[in-house]
């Protein structure tokens, strides 16, 4: 005999535990709050559902198999309601956390077309369920059939019209996520039916089977359950993309809404639930994209680490990525006049100046008259940008762009006092605008961090910037000859006629014996500012830890890629899959490999 709580033991929570485990590192409140609310409709809709029809008798409990029965339904089914919830939406949480929402939030139809994909299979819907309500007539064939069907159709009506397009964009994702849970719980029910668990009455059945023991009604029942929480799942990720990304107002009133109630971030929700993809403005969405393929094409390691992040914490540091990798290119852009790019430089920080002079952290209320002579991917940067304003502070911006000028003036680096501030401004100002970005991504702690801790993470932050320049610049001492005749070794590191090799281009005639010595000198250094740097790791967000320690992690494999020769002396490289692999070690916080490579 197997029990009904024996099937939960041994088939569904081993299952949810696993899920939870895995999604661990990456749960932020965004998630905590679909959990909650997903479980929450599930229960008070399923439970007088699934009296009705036990009251009617589709199916009962061998009495020796349930613990205690609450109205006409055992406390195991209660808990199962719950169970697959959770099963289900932590199962697509893990499908889909890998891609931003918000890159499938803009609309490829015309109003017409969009209108019919939304309303069309919505009038299904509401038609199916209106026939299935008249047809679930009790002690009939039809009748446990039925009862699903008027029991989703209604559900899925309104999801549709709340994400149809979103699910129909993420197709792929959203079939999977189906598939793959109601295949296992339909499994788990042949298996429960065959030990004589539960029994489903064929008086209320059309007593068709999928396999043996398993009837087509219960096959039906898990496939539309899950249907459901997975439209759901993705309209409030959808939601969730819109609120986040088409955000605007005060700093205050940003840091007011992350520490809404749940019933005002419910209201908020459903607020953007109702906004169809047609009225929401497209030009952000293609700024994001532009910025996006920056960081594709501008580091592999922060790329790669960037997957572990949160959704909306990954998508804010894009941005910031996609700003700092803008300016960067257009101070080092060879083909460029040194005139014409400090005239640049000049534009930028005219337009970081105007950023936070106004109030706004709206595009559409800056002036971009003065800023069109920037390239195209600079302006969608830029105007991405725009919507961190809040978060930012102005001066570690300004840092950053004082960084790009020593580079632009191809100021010397003398020596390690040198070393040390032009990595602070091109670096730890980038750390320190990342930590400021995280704490503010987590809606438990925006605004509510106090100071004393939040500036002593962002000095840790600032550590973590050296810790990743001086790797930069170690692996680059060749590249960086070749291609830019630059050398940022402290010039007491030395002699005369190293400099003049480097400067000109021709590093490789210190030999890789000594620019081995060179570029492990700094490495070593980076490994004990790391010591100290990682410590605040601990200090931010829970579930950014785990993406700051892969970026990091992923970053510092470089420094143990130069100490095994990997590539040196030209470009110390991390193929992807170790990239993908560290970036899981350090998001699940098992580091097997090296302190350089981990943190
Ligand atoms: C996961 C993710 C998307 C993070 C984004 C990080 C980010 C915004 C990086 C911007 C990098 C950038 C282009 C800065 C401009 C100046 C510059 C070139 C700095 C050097 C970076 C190398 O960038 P590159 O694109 O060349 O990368 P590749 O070498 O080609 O792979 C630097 C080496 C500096 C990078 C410094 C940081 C990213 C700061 C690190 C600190 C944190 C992430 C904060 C950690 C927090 C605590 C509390 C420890």
């Amino acid at each position: 005999m197997l029990t009904y709580m024996e099937v939960h033991l041994y088939y569904t929570l081993p299952v949810v535990a696993l899920l939870m485990l895995l999604l661990r590192p990456f749960h932020s409140a965004q998630d905590r709050l679909k959990y909650l609310f997903l479980c929450g409709m599930a229960f008070s809709t399923a439970a007088p559902w699934d009296n009705y029809i036990v009251y009617h008798r589709a199916w009962w409990y061998c009495p020796k198999c349930v613990t205690m029965v609450i109205g006409y339904v055992p406390l195991e089914e209660y808990m199962f309601f719950i169970i697959m919830t959770l099963l289900t939406v932590s199962f697509t949480n893990l499908v889909m956390r890998w891609h931003l929402p918000t890159f499938f939030l803009k609309s490829t139809l015309s109003p017409f077309q969009s209108l019919c994909v939304r309303l069309l299979p919505m009038a299904a819907f509401l038609t199916i369920g209106v026939k299935a309500w008249f047809a679930a007539i009790p002690d009939t064939p039809l009748f446990y059939g039925a009862c699903i069907l008027w029991y989703v159709c209604p559900v899925l009506a309104l999801l549709w019209f709340g994400a149809s397009e979103y699910i129909c964009r993420r197709w792929k994702g959203v079939i999977f996520s189906i598939m793959v849970p109601t295949i296992y719980l339909c499994w788990v029910d042949k298996v429960a039916i065959s030990a004589g668990t539960w029994h489903i009455s064929e008086r209320t059945t059309t007593r068709k089977m999928v396999v043996a023991n398993l009837p087509v009604e219960e096959c039906l029942f898990f496939l539309m359950i899950n249907v459901v929480l997975v439209f759901a799942t993705c309209a409030m990720d959808r939601a969730h993309a819109i609120l986040h990304f088409y955000r605007r107002g005060s700093a205050k009133m940003q840091t007011l809404q992350q520490q809404s109630s749940f019933f005002a971030t419910m209201l908020d929700l459903t607020k953007a639930f109702c906004l169809s993809d047609q009225m929401l403005d497209d030009q952000p969405l293609d700024d994001l994209c532009t910025t996006w393929n920056i960081l594709k094409a501008g580091s592999a390691s922060f790329y790669t680490a960037s997957a572990v992040f949160p959704s909306n914490a990954r998508q804010d540091l894009c941005i910031l990525y996609g700003f700092c990798r803008a300016t960067d290119d257009l101070a080092d852009n060879e083909a460029v006049p040194v005139e014409k790019r400090k005239q640049q430089l000049d534009l930028v920080r005219d337009f970081v100046n105007d950023l936070f002079t106004q109030k706004s952290n709206c595009a559409t209320d800056i002036d971009w008259t003065p800023y069109m002579d920037l390239p195209e991917d600079c302006l969608a940067s830029f105007r991405c940008f725009v919507r961190l304003r809040h978060v930012l502070q102005v001066d570690a911006i300004l840092e950053l762009l004082d960084g790009y000028l020593l580079d632009l003036k191809r100021q010397p680096v003398r020596d390690e006092k040198g070393l040390i501030r032009y990595s602070e401004c091109v670096a730890s100002s980038v750390g320190e605008m990342c930590t400021r970005i995280l704490v503010n991504s987590n809606s438990e702690m925006a605004g509510k961090m106090n100071q004393s801790t939040l500036s002593w993470t962002v000095d840790r932050a600032r550590d973590m910037g050296l810790v990743l320049q001086f790797t930069n610049i170690a692996r680059d001492i060749v590249t960086d000859s070749q291609q830019l005749n630059r050398c940022y070794l402290p010039m007491t590191w030395l002699s005369k006629v190293e400099i003049d090799s480097i400067k000109n281009g021709r590093a490789r005639q210190l030999g890789d014996d000594r620019l081995k010595e060179l570029a492990l000198r700094l490495v070593n250094t980076a490994d004990g500012i790391n010591l100290r740097a990682r410590r605040g790791i601990d200090k931010l967000p829970s579930d950014c830890q785990g993406g700051v320690r892969a970026a990091c992690a992923v970053y510092c494999a470089i420094g143990q890629a130069l100490k095994n020769n990997d590539g040196y002396p030209m470009r110390a490289h991390v193929k992807g899959l170790k990239r993908a692999w560290i970036a899981l070690q350090s998001v699940y916080d098992m580091n097997f490999s090296s302190v350089s490579s981990s943190n």
